[in-house]
């Protein structure tokens, strides 16, 4: 059974000038201990799509289909099994995270809160999961008395990470958790949650607009554009959706310092999702589109085995 389960997920933010269609029709899932990569530029949903696994949009929001964590409707529980899900059985790492930690108290205090709320350790029997928990991360335990602005960013995404390990969650759903950090403190953090994901039973939902950080980290990749998953597939392995080989040309490989020669620009912007394209809402920015793109939008369909486009001239009813 999977553990995440998203079934035909949208989601639409309200604002004065009208409804902005975010999320459009999202499916997916992800099995117990498997890496999942989202991936798509700027706007195309990536964040609203994490932020709805845990109910932690702005109120007025509208969200319909279903988000099941273990079985479980993550939209329809209640705020009492809600409160119990997050940190305990799944938690989010954001861009930036460390921000969020609050400056007037300790490293270790902040660790053990969420092991304290959810009652599954003594006060006691926190500050040895605490010590655990630093060291895991790479970090010596005395670093508990240290209060956050006397650590780098890069130590203090690592408390954010050891607070999202401290209940020991089934899913850990990671946000561009490197972004705001210099290029060799990044690889240091991504190598850490590839190294934790591994040795542990945890599934990662890791959410970047790095194709290339996101093939080396996961096993299967899902590429968002203008809310929609236009492509899923192994994260190693050649792509099929127009767009997602535009993305892959646009970045270099990973530990291939060859192929940041002649990274291709993507061409143009994605769409305005108030005013998105007729058809499919790639064409207007696909090298190969057919005069009927504009006109027709089409579903995931499989491409082989473990790959799915949404792309008229993919799969096997290809044009
Ligand atoms: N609170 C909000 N109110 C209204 N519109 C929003 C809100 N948050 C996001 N949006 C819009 O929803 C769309 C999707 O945004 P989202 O942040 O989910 O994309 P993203 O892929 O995560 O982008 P980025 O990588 O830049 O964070 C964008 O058009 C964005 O402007």
């Amino acid at each position: 059974m999977s553990l995440l389960e998203l079934d035909d997920l949208s989601v639409t933010y309200r604002i004065a000038a009208g409804e902005v269609p975010a999320v459009r029709g999202v499916s997916l899932a992800l099995a117990p201990g498997e890496a999942l990569g989202v991936v798509g530029e700027s706007g195309s949903g990536k964040s609203t799509l994490a932020l709805a696994l845990l109910r932690l949009l702005p109120r007025d929001a509208l969200v319909s289909g279903r988000i099941l964590l273990g079985g479980e409707d993550v939209l329809t529980m209640n705020w009492g099994r809600l409160r119990a899900v997050r940190w305990a059985e799944a938690s989010i790492v954001f861009q930036g995270a460390q921000h969020a930690l609050n400056p007037v108290q300790r490293i270790g205090d902040q660790i053990a809160e969420p092991l304290l709320v959810h009652r599954l350790a003594s006060p006691a029997r926190s500050r040895s999961r605490v010590a655990e928990l630093l060291e895991q991360v790479g970090l010596p335990a005395w670093r508990s008395r240290s209060y956050p602005h006397e650590l780098s960013g890069g130590q203090r995404q690592r408390v954010m990470i050891a607070m999202a390990l401290a209940c020991e969650p089934r899913l850990i759903i990671a946000d561009e958790p490197t972004t705001a950090l210099d290029l060799m403190v990044q690889a240091q953090v991504l190598t850490l949650i590839r190294e934790l994901v591994a040795s542990q039973e945890i599934s990662l939902l890791m959410i970047s607009h790095d194709l290339s950080v996101l093939a080396d980290l996961c096993d299967r990749l899902a590429v968002m554009y203008a809310g929609r998953v236009v492509e899923t597939g192994p994260s190693k392995g050649e792509f099929s959706h127009p767009y997602s080989r535009a993305l892959a040309a646009a970045f270099p490989t990973v530990g291939d310092p060859t192929s940041r020669l002649a990274p291709q620009g993507l061409p143009g912007d994605p769409p305005d999702p108030m005013e998105l394209p007729t058809g499919c809402t790639f064409h207007p920015r696909c090298p190969v589109a057919l005069d009927t793109c504009s006109a027709v939008s089409i579903d995931l369909r499989r491409v082989d085995e473990r790959r799915t486009a949404a792309c008229v001239l993919v799969g096997e009813d290809a044009c």
